[in-house]
């Protein structure tokens, strides 16, 4: 089959390459010249483990191949995918001028015929019905459009994994013959399909998303008050995992979820459900828990140095988790915000391995980038492990002692061997694990201060 992406990033570029190794000739456009002059070149402007191998094989072989506007390359696709971005506008919805940016330029693609427009961006209820309606006004008539909603739940990290290996494929579509081509389309991925409508499809997005989000709070909640009450939560989430209705996945406490979706699709739903009516409660309560955990981290450190001011600390790992240079949405980004807010005279160093210039552009200028862990870790008066890349499990108790002026570890993601590295005189401090000092509690007054700043 002959396919379009439209919009090169990780969602779009992942999913051209993998259909262009199914045997599809794929084009992938992107807006962004520096983008598309890369991938021209061969380089893959993400971290994203195998995608740079899957990208030269099929450009090699001359199913992919990727423009700046389709009269560059005579698209004739049948089926078009958009996969530009939908970021969270200030008030919480989506951004959707992407997406009819990208739309409106399709009135303009050479070739008449059948097309199927997918949406593979992730979008609120009722984006594909307004998109088809908007298409069908401004297409000529020789063209006939179908709009069908393919929501995509791949991971950052596991992108090209989770393409060739879903767990399942939604077709949101009421075209029998769309949903044909569609179905034909995805068969060879061994995953179950799913034949929905497209509001279902839609919603089926947000709701995984949010879903996952409430859980995490949950997580994250279970294990601020497994530390207050002397309990254990990491064996808690393992007892929790066990049960078959509760499953052992996502259960991972520490600094909270970021990144460049379940934060923004959470967001999004709950302006979506006020809207209708039906308002998300639990969601929005997720995402309020969400964004306490890096004051939370605060705190302990706090209690863990007696006053940070004039301190030198340093954070381990910055993206929003490991495997990716994603810094959106990140909570190294917030907690260094508050580190700095609150004891202005604090000295931060980083480290990643990965971030790079997105870090540099995300952070406050203040914080300090190194370019080993051991850079970061020179000197300071403690240590907090934000995101838990496997390099930093290598680090040896030895090393902390003798590169840091004082081997204090605030483990925010349970990364450590705690007892080992205690055993071995290092303090380190995981999340849900040891009984809180009375000072670690967040005192009710400056909880509803922070829940205001963040409301959201
Ligand atoms: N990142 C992820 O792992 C996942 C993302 N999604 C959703 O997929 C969508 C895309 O996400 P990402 O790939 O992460 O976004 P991204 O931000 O990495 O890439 C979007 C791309 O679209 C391009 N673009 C924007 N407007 C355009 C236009 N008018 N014409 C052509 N290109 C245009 C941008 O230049 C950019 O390269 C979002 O709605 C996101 O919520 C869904 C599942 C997973
Ligand atoms: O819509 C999207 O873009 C994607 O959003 C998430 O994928 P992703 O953002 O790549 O990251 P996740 O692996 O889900 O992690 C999200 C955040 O949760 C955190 N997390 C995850 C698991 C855990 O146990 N604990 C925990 O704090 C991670 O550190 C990270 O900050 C979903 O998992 C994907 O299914 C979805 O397609």
């Amino acid at each position: 089959m002959k396919l379009a992406v439209v919009g090169a990033g990780i969602v779009g570029l992942t999913t051209g390459a993998g259909f262009a190794e199914l045997g599809h000739q794929v084009e992938c456009y992107d807006i962004d010249a520096g983008k598309i002059g890369l991938l021209t070149a061969g380089a893959v402007p993400y971290h994203e483990p195998g995608l740079q191998s899957l990208v030269e094989r099929n450009v090699a072989a001359g199913r992919l191949r990727f423009g700046l506007a389709p009269e560059q390359l005579t698209s004739q696709a049948e089926v078009i995918f958009l996969a530009v971005g939908t970021p969270s506008a200030d008030d919480g919805h989506m951004q959707l001028a992407p997406l009819w940016a990208a739309a409106d330029k399709l009135t303009a693609w050479p070739g008449g015929g059948r097309r199927i427009v997918v949406v593979k961006s992730t979008v609120p209820v009722g984006t594909a019905d307004r998109l088809e309606a908007r298409l069908r006004s401004r297409l000529p008539a020789d063209c006939e459009v179908h709009v069908a909603s393919i929501p995509e739940f791949m991971r950052e990290g596991g992108a090209v994994r989770d393409f060739f290996e879903p767990a399942r494929i939604v077709i949101g579509t009421n075209d029998p013959e769309t949903f044909e081509r569609l179905d034909l389309l995805h068969r060879r991925l061994p995953a179950p399909i799913l034949g929905t409508d497209r509001r279902t499809a839609e919603l089926s997005k947000l709701a995984a998303n949010a879903h996952l989000a409430v859980r995490l709070s949950f997580a994250n909640e279970m294990a601020a008050l497994a530390e207050q009450t002397g309990a254990d939560y990491p064996a808690i989430a393992r007892v929790l995992g066990m049960d078959p209705r509760i499953g052992p996945h996502f259960l991972g406490a520490g600094l909270g979820f970021g990144g460049s979706c379940l934060p923004k699709d959470a967001r999004a739903l709950v302006r979506l459900a006020d809207e209708a009516g039906a308002p998300q409660t639990l969601v929005a309560a997720a995402i309020r828990a969400n964004v306490m955990l890096p004051l939370r981290m605060v705190r302990k450190l706090e209690a863990a140095l007696s006053g940070p001011s004039r301190r030198r600390v340093a954070l381990l790992g910055l993206t929003f988790k490991p495997g990716t240079d994603d810094m959106r949405e990140a909570p190294s980004i917030r907690l260094a915000t508050e580190l700095l807010r609150r004891h202005p005279g604090i000295v931060l160093t980083a480290y990643d391995p990965a971030a790079g210039e997105h870090a540099k552009r995300a952070l406050p200028n203040a914080v300090q980038l190194c370019d080993s862990a051991e850079a970061a870790l020179r000197g300071a008066d403690a240590a907090i492990l934000v995101t838990e890349w496997p390099e930093f499990r290598k680090i040896q108790a030895e090393d902390f002692k003798n590169w840091m002026k004082r081997p204090i570890l605030l483990d925010g993601r349970n990364a450590l061997d705690a007892e080992t590295l205690n055993a071995q005189g290092v303090v380190c401090i995981g999340v849900g694990r040891l009984p809180a000092t009375p000072s670690d509690a967040l005192g009710a007054a400056e909880l509803t201060a922070f829940q205001t700043e963040v409301e959201p």
